[in-house]
């Protein structure tokens, strides 16, 4: 049970945010909603009920976070978990050997900035208002949960930039468990594995209905909620921190194309 858990879910209209925003709700808490004002992102949370909001919010800007955060504290008083699912990919060689396609800079740092930079901006400024929460009997104020990847471990070719900016998430999770441990504010990461969202639909199909040879059991895309189950178990367990959980079914990523 997630019984009256303030979340804060970025990317929280689609794919693995949408289903934590949804597990969320429907385990008794409470969700504010943050992703492009283009997102679906009101329409979900009108549709989800009175515990969930939607805030308009691109990670990269202080002052949108800022502004999500506020809408937090007036519609639910407090924030305890911020989960961080908005993300970005591109996949392009450094250099396609063939066509002699250089990948651009602008995209690499693109991608970067949005995985990277709005992973950090939101877990600063989350962080900061956890830290006004009254303890709980463990002394916790509150939970941080990112979103890496596996490719931050064994990324495909073409995947550069997003590889190095989930690499980077994992990177600062032990640190920043330690920043925020005299104030009882835990940090995890997740690494999903393959996911069936709209950033990987069509890929099934790109690689001739195959899946990857190294997937192992369940030899299936995994469902949005089970990511969400993931995210259920770091709030509600006391002793998860610092750490990086794959969720993966045993898969392990092959340099060739597509899957
Ligand atoms: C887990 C998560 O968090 C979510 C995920 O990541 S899901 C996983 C998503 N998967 C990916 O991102 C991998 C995507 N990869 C691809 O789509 C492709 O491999 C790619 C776009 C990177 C390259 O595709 P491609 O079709 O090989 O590129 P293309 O430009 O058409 O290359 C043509 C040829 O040049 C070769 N080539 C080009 N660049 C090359 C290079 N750097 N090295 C070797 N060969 C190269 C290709 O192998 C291909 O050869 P053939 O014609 O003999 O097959
Ligand atoms: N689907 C998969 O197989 C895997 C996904 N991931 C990661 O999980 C996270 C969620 O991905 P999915 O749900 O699969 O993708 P998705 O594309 O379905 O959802 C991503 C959401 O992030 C939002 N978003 C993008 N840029 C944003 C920004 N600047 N500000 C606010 N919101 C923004 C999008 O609007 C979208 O709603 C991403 O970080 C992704 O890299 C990691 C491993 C596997």
């Amino acid at each position: 049970m997630l019984k009256n858990i303030v979340g804060l879910v970025t990317g929280g209209a689609s794919g693995l945010g949408l289903a934590t925003a949804e597990r969320l709700v429907r385990e008794g808490g409470k969700v504010v909603i943050c992703d492009l004002s283009t997102s679906k992102g009101a329409d979900i949370a009108k549709h989800l009920g009175n515990n969930a909001v939607f805030a308009p919010v691109d990670v990269t800007s202080e002052d949108d976070v800022k502004n999500a955060l506020d809408l937090c504290k007036i519609k639910f008083g407090r924030l305890d978990a911020a989960v961080n699912c908005a993300g970005i990919t591109v996949v392009k060689p450094a250099l396609n050997t063939k066509s002699k396609v250089i990948h651009t800079q602008e995209q690499f740092i693109k991608v970067l900035d949005v995985n990277i930079g709005g992973t950090f901006n939101v877990m600063r400024l989350s962080a900061a208002m956890m830290s006004e929460n009254e303890p709980d009997t463990e002394g916790c104020r509150g939970v941080i949960i990112n979103t890496a990847s596996i490719a931050a471990f064994d990324g495909k070719r073409g995947q550069c930039a997003y590889s190095a900016s989930k690499a980077a998430v994992v990177g600062m999770t032990l640190p920043a468990a330690r920043d925020l441990a005299s104030t009882g504010i835990r940090v995890c990461t997740i690494a999903p594995g393959y996911f069936l969202t709209s950033m990987t639909e069509g890929l099934l199909e790109l690689n001739g209905g195959q899946l990857p040879d190294s997937m192992q059991f369940p030899a299936r895309m995994g469902k949005p909620d089970e990511f969400a189950m993931a995210v259920q178990f770091i709030i509600t367990n006391p002793m998860m921190n610092g750490e990086v959980i794959r969720v993966d079914g045993a898969v392990r990523m092959q340099p060739g194309a597509n899957l």
